[in-house]
């Protein structure tokens, strides 16, 4: 039997814990707050931002919420991040990507004060993880590292095969993965669009990350039986729905899911993780920065 991997039930229980640490801090006196910047006309960029925002008010986390013409000058952005560093009830800051073409990516992700850089895109940050003393884990590899802890997958010698090499996910998640921690340990494949022979590398896995962002290009015939299989992608693809679109992964659920052992679907698997992710390295950041203790790990 394919167990489902219920990412909304797990992220619910992250929020628990990520609400009480609120109570703590809130004792201290310090409320903590998550500043997200939207630069962009995006539909889906605007539902993720509304809906991190809607996760701070439930968890008690002030939400600020700064938006930005997606065709003002890149300065506009790079000064409100200036200004956002300075405020001290401001604890993380997410700036949504992408950002229009001409920002400069990089001089965002460098200009955020690390201590407030909740998604862990700064070099610094970046830097600490590889090192293996990460400070914030970028919050999409790091929710699946909590669905796989909570269904007891075994990480440690299992063979693990990412299909992506983003900064945001696939790198990230391969250096969790081969850490020499809990939910680690695992003898990891980084594969990309350059990669040769895809099907022999899924073929052996007992632990597939799909993140290449193409709708349902993973499917059951590649994937090892009882294989553990987490799904990163989210693709819009247009459909006959009310909202004229249809929420799709990057393995093709249907035929997976009859050869997988467990299997996240989508909507409702890593996405709200990666939602949780946030509150949860926005709370660790108040810590930081006030040196109130929070017991998180
Ligand atoms: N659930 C969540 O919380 C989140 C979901 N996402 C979703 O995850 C997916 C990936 O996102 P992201 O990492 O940002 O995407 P990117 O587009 O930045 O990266 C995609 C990666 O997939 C690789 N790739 C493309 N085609 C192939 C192929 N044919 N075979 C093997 N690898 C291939 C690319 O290789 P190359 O480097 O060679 O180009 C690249 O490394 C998207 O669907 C996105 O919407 C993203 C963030 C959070
Ligand atoms: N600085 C930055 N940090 C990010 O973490 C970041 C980003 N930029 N840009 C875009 C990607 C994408 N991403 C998602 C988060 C949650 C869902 C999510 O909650 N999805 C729901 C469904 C959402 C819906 O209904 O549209 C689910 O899968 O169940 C999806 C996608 C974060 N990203």
């Amino acid at each position: 039997m394919t167990e489902t991997i219920d990412g909304e039930a797990v992220a619910a229980d992250v929020r628990e814990t990520v609400a009480d640490e609120v109570a703590r801090l809130s004792d201290a006196g310090v409320e903590p707050g998550l500043a997200t910047v939207l630069m962009s006309d995006d539909p889906a960029s605007e539902t993720y931002v509304s809906m991190k925002q809607r996760d701070c008010e439930e968890v008690g986390i002030e939400g600020i919420h700064v938006e930005i013409d997606a065709d003002a000058p890149a300065e506009e952005l790079y000064e409100t991040i200036d200004d956002l560093n300075a405020r001290d009830d401001v604890h993380g800051i997410l700036v949504q990507m992408p950002v229009p073409d001409h920002v400069d990516k990089r001089t965002v992700l460098r200009r955020i004060d690390p201590e407030k850089d909740v998604d862990g895109f700064h070099p610094e940050n970046v830097g600490r993880l590889v090192a293996g003393d990460a400070r914030f884990k970028p919050c999409t590899p790091h929710g699946v590292q909590k669905l796989l802890d909570a269904y007891d997958v075994e990480t440690e010698g299992a063979d693990a095969v990412v299909v992506g090499r983003s900064d945001i996910v696939g790198k990230p998640m391969a250096n969790l993965l081969i850490q020499k921690s809990p939910v680690g340990n695992a003898t990891t494949t980084v594969c990309h669009s350059r990669t040769e022979d895809l099907e022999a590398k899924l073929a052996d896995a007992d632990i597939v990350v799909a993140a290449a962002g193409i709708p349902e290009f993973v499917d059951g015939s590649m994937l090892k039986a009882g294989a553990t299989v987490i799904d990163v992608g989210i693709n819009r693809v247009d459909a006959d729905t009310e909202k004229g679109y249809e929420l799709v992964g990057d393995v093709d659920y249907e035929s997976a899911s009859e050869v997988a052992g467990a299997i996240t679907p989508v909507p409702g698997g890593v996405g709200p993780m990666t939602r949780a992710m946030l509150l949860y390295n926005t709370v660790k950041a108040a810590g930081i920065q006030t040196g109130v203790d929070v017991n998180l790990d």
